[in-house]
């Protein structure tokens, strides 16, 4: 029999990874979205034709997977609402907030439970995400393969057994569209000032990552040796890479990095108080 599957939260996040369920071939009669106000809804209900409920725990009491889906900050409040209903039902909880632990939200959930946390990021919204997984102990088999069909129905999924490395997960990938996002800008910036016009800059930076992602993905040479291949000795490239490793681009990367992964595990310090 299909599972019911409901998301708490009908924002970016749910909105990105319940189009790719649908499309990817999930039922639309198998799932169900919340949110507070029916204007939220009512466009995914025309869109997508699943079913949608003001009341979350109305919606829990149907499903077999519950989707946390709204910011952190209000996490606790959304738990502790639905909290009999989630005891009562015990589905599998998926969590796609950003730092909040495992056992806070079982904890405001009402205690122990089959919990899968999730760490997206925001290229779901055009099916080429990439998300970290994390199960706890009481999650079984066919759960943690159904927690990998939904967010493979948006992008690459990589399993970690210990949960502190979503926060290097987050990282590496959930934060990471913001730096190529940057990069992008001051790909763009150079462009211009190099004489180029800023959409002609800005379509060519971007094609040029998407493709070396691309060719990077289907290669089985490290990017060392991609890097190299495009470096003819003594010519431009060269000139170029060496002018980034001068200027320490890979310290750079590495502390900006691990800023980003000791704010995740601040954040679950600040947000996780039980
Ligand atoms: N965006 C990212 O890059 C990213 C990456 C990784 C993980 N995440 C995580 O994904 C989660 C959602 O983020 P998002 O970007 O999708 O946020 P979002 O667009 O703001 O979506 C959250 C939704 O929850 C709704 N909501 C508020 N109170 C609710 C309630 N009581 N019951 C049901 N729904 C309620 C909000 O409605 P209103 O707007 O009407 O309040 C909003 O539509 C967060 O926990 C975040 O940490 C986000
Ligand atoms: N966006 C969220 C943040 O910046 C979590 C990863 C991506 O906190």
């Amino acid at each position: 029999m299909a599972s019911t599957i409901t998301f708490i939260g009908a924002g970016n996040m749910a909105g990105a990874i319940i189009g790719g369920m649908i499309e990817s071939g999930f039922s639309p009669d198998d799932v169900i979205a919340t949110s507070p106000s029916d204007d939220v809804l009512a466009p995914l209900r025309e869109r997508l034709g699943i079913r949608t409920e003001t009341d979350n725990a109305a919606a829990v009491a149907e499903s077999d997977v519950v989707v946390l889906a709204v910011k952190p900050q209000i996490m606790r409040q959304v738990c502790e609402q639905m909290r009999d209903a989630v005891q009562a039902r015990r589905p599998l909880i998926v969590s796609v907030a950003a730092g909040l632990p495992a056992e806070t939200l079982e904890a405001w959930l009402g205690g122990e439970l089959p919990l899968v946390r999730c760490m997206p990021n925001t290229p779901a919204l055009v099916g080429a995400g990439a998300a970290g997984l994390y199960a706890n102990a009481r999650v079984d088999a066919d759960q943690r393969r159904l927690a990998t069909e939904l967010m493979e129905a948006v992008g690459l999924v990589e399993w970690v057994e210990d949960e502190a490395l979503l926060d290097a997960v987050t990282a590496v990938s959930g934060s990471a569209p913001a730096y190529f996002f940057l990069m992008f800008e001051a790909m763009e910036e150079a462009g211009v000032t190099l004489g180029l016009p800023a959409d002609t800059a800005r379509r060519l930076a971007m094609q040029t990552a998407l493709g070396a992602a691309k060719m990077a993905l289907a290669s089985d040479k490290p990017p060392a040796e991609l890097k190299r291949n495009v470096m003819s000795p003594g010519g431009t490239t060269e000139r170029a890479i060496a002018h980034l490793e001068d200027a320490e681009l890979r310290r750079i990367m590495g502390e900006a990095m691990t800023a980003c992964a000791d704010r995740a595990a601040e954040m679950a310090d600040e947000l996780g108080q039980r």
